[in-house]
């Protein structure tokens, strides 16, 4: 942002390379032009194998995400809701466990690591609705894979810091993810078992007519991981930041506890149906904001153009340029934001003036490329929130809002050390 600010929206960051926070041209770059993706993506290939999310090949990424994304659409992740409940109703138990715990020792509120907990959760339900497999990370807090898959995130946050040096090196599957996918997918397969998850889909390709829809055992298997890794921290970080700038908003929380207050759990569920919550606007508004000033990857999204061009038609670029649009200084940008630095929900409601700038928004990208995980992610982050705030009472505690402060980008955005720790007790629940 500072570079932005002494600059203007177009900084020129190396001979081709560009960092961009200029509206029209990032619509232009990865929606009107979807641009494919600039050559630090090649750094993340395992093998040279290309998945969905870090091939640059255009053809090869279309007929992927045409071949997958019956595992995203909206209907087949309506089925998919009760494993999600399964894990959120293991995260009440959990928590409210620790309150008795702390309530037989005296005190109201127990303390929490509240960002660990959302971090198990979301690996526990991706776990489950990927490829069927039980991490426990909310009952024990630690799981070979998922521990595994962290130390290759860590890996790939140096891989982009230092792109250079990435491009020489080797870069190879871990063999204890390779030999536990390969089993998951094996067994699955042998025992001719059908469950209602994202692997399902992947297998079935195996029965397509076209032999460039069919995805092998190792195409699988890099498919899987690649979600585990975007469908986990991603969603788990944005619902911490939610509750961090909801507990520095009171009015805000007081706000969209009346909201999810008015809704009664249908029959004789102890937690909110996805339909109840989707059209929530204050729920919706408090998501789009955090996302807003939180947005995944402020690092920033890369593309690349292979001909000479005219971005929002007033800038000439020649071919070869790479594009670094910085989501983070659009959708903060004073420019295009009404009090752009301040957390205001009611920015995102119908009545809103002025309007959201939607075109300075992309904290899933856009065009081809956009996330193909959006639906699963608001669905998950909706029954989250409404679960928290539905049983829990949070209290922050002052130094863990000091600490919030400093975040960083590792893969995803986040606090530094991972932690955040929180009061927390029960509410009086109406079933
Ligand atoms: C709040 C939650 C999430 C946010 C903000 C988010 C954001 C994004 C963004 C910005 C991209 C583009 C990355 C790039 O260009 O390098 C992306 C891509 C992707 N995301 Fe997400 N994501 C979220 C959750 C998920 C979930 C839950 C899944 C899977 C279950 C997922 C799977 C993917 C995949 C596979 C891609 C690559 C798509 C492609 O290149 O065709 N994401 N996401």
């Amino acid at each position: 942002m500072k570079l932005h600010q002494q600059y203007g929206h177009v900084v020129r960051i190396s001979p081709k390379k560009l960092l961009i926070s200029d509206k029209d041209m990032i619509t232009q770059i990865l929606a009107k032009d979807d641009m494919p993706k600039a050559d630090l993506y090649l750094s993340f290939q395992m093998d040279n194998n290309p998945t969905m999310h870090d091939t640059i090949d255009k053809a090869f990424h279309k007929t992927r995400r045409r071949v997958v994304s019956p595992a995203f659409a909206i209907r087949y992740l309506a089925t998919m809701e009760p494993l999600m409940h399964e894990k959120m109703q293991i995260m009440v138990d959990k928590v409210t466990k620790t309150i008795e715990l702390a309530n037989a020792n005296g005190t109201k509120y127990a303390e929490m690591d509240l960002w660990k907990l959302l971090q198990h959760l979301t690996l526990d339900i991706i776990g489950s609705t990927a490829f069927g497999t039980d991490f426990n990370m909310i009952k024990t807090g630690s799981h070979p894979l998922p521990d595994r898959i962290n130390s290759r995130l860590k890996y790939s946050s140096f891989l982009i810091m230092f792109p250079m040096i990435s491009r020489h090196i080797p870069k190879h599957m871990d063999p204890y993810l390779v030999s536990f996918m390969t089993k998951v997918i094996e067994e699955r397969i042998t025992s001719g078992k059908r469950r209602q998850d994202i692997l399902q889909i992947l297998i079935d390709t195996q029965k397509a007519e076209s032999v460039e829809d069919r995805l092998a055992i190792a195409e699988m298997i890099n498919e899987v991981i690649i979600y585990l890794v975007a469908g986990s921290e991603t969603s788990s970080n944005t619902i911490g930041f939610t509750i961090v700038e909801l507990l520095k908003h009171p009015e805000a929380m007081a706000k969209l506890r009346q909201e999810i207050d008015d809704l009664e759990f249908e029959d004789e569920k102890t937690l909110f149906q996805h339909s109840q919550l989707k059209a929530l606007p204050y729920l919706n508004a408090v998501i789009s904001e955090t996302m807003r000033l939180y947005p995944v990857a402020t690092a920033g999204l890369q593309r690349k153009t292979y001909t000479d061009i005219t971005l929002a038609g007033k800038l000439a670029v020649p071919e070869n340029t790479t594009f670094v649009c910085n989501m983070f200084a659009s959708q903060t940008h004073p420019d295009y934001w009404h009090v752009a630095d301040k957390f205001l929900p009611e920015r995102w409601l119908d009545s809103a003036y002025p309007e959201p700038t939607l075109d300075a928004y992309y904290p899933f990208s856009a065009g081809s490329r956009g996330c193909i995980g959006k639906n699963f992610a608001y669905q998950e982050m909706r029954l989250c929130i409404a679960t928290i705030f539905k049983y829990f009472d949070i209290k922050p505690i002052s130094l863990s809002m000091e600490k919030v402060k400093d975040t960083r980008q590792y893969v995803t955005l986040t606090i530094r050390g991972n932690s955040f720790n929180v009061h927390i007790s029960k509410r009086e629940t109406k079933h």
